[in-house]
């Protein structure tokens, strides 16, 4: 090592190494902001409209998801790495959840480890084949390639994971935007139940 280098976000190309720290109670870093999304991101993305609506109204816009993303270059060689973080909620009766997206090179698999939370990693591909994974804390989630992927929590806590991915995949959302998911995961008598999207085309 010839030279000390600061660790935090600020991330040059080519990369030197670095640390960066991660809270294990909330999963979030000081030294790098996080990208939030709220509820008014996800019009149409969740089953009842009119509990979405009235979640929304007066002016309200509770947080859904925030997650860091560091920059880092989207070369072949590289990963992209950072927490996402999903709070405890429901909008009627399906749980808080992330947007979800396809790889762009969409052979591309991605890693998620379980840091706190409790709940799900829902897939499918386009041959129509989908899954459940359960995430707890210990839990590392391998989502293949190929795999749509959207974390829900299930839970009473955040969710947080720690996601790992080769960082030149590339996020394509507009497949599930105007598709949706297959399925859906809501609460019936107290636990997750994965049902079939009545919203889905
Ligand atoms: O991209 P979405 O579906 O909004 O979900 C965000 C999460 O997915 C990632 O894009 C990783 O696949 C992260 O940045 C974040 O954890
Ligand atoms: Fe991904």
């Amino acid at each position: 090592m010839t030279q000390t280098h600061a660790t935090g976000p600020k991330l040059a190309n080519p990369l030197n190494p670095f640390t960066l720290y991660f809270s294990l109670n909330n999963g979030l870093s000081d030294a790098a902001p996080s990208l939030k999304r709220h509820l008014s991101k996800m019009k149409g993305m969740y089953a009842d409209d009119e509990a979405y609506r009235s979640l929304l109204a007066d002016g309200a816009d509770p947080l859904v998801y925030e997650f860091h993303e560091l920059g880092i270059p989207e070369s072949d060689g590289n990963l992209a790495f950072g927490t996402s973080i999903v709070y405890p909620g429901k909008v009627g009766d399906e749980y808080y959840m992330t947007k979800g997206h396809f790889h762009t090179i969409l052979d591309t698999a991605e890693v998620y480890y379980c840091i706190g939370g409790k709940g799900m990693m829902l897939m499918e591909n386009p041959e129509g084949d989908w899954d459940v994974q359960e995430f707890a804390p210990g839990k590392a989630v391998y989502v293949p390639g190929r795999y749509a992927h959207r974390s829900i929590n299930t839970g009473h806590e955040p969710l947080i994971t720690f996601y790992v991915f080769r960082a030149d995949a590339g996020h394509d959302y507009g497949t599930i935007e105007t598709k949706g998911y297959r399925k859906i995961v809501v609460e019936r008598d107290g636990q997750p139940a994965v049902l079939d999207n009545p919203k889905w085309k």
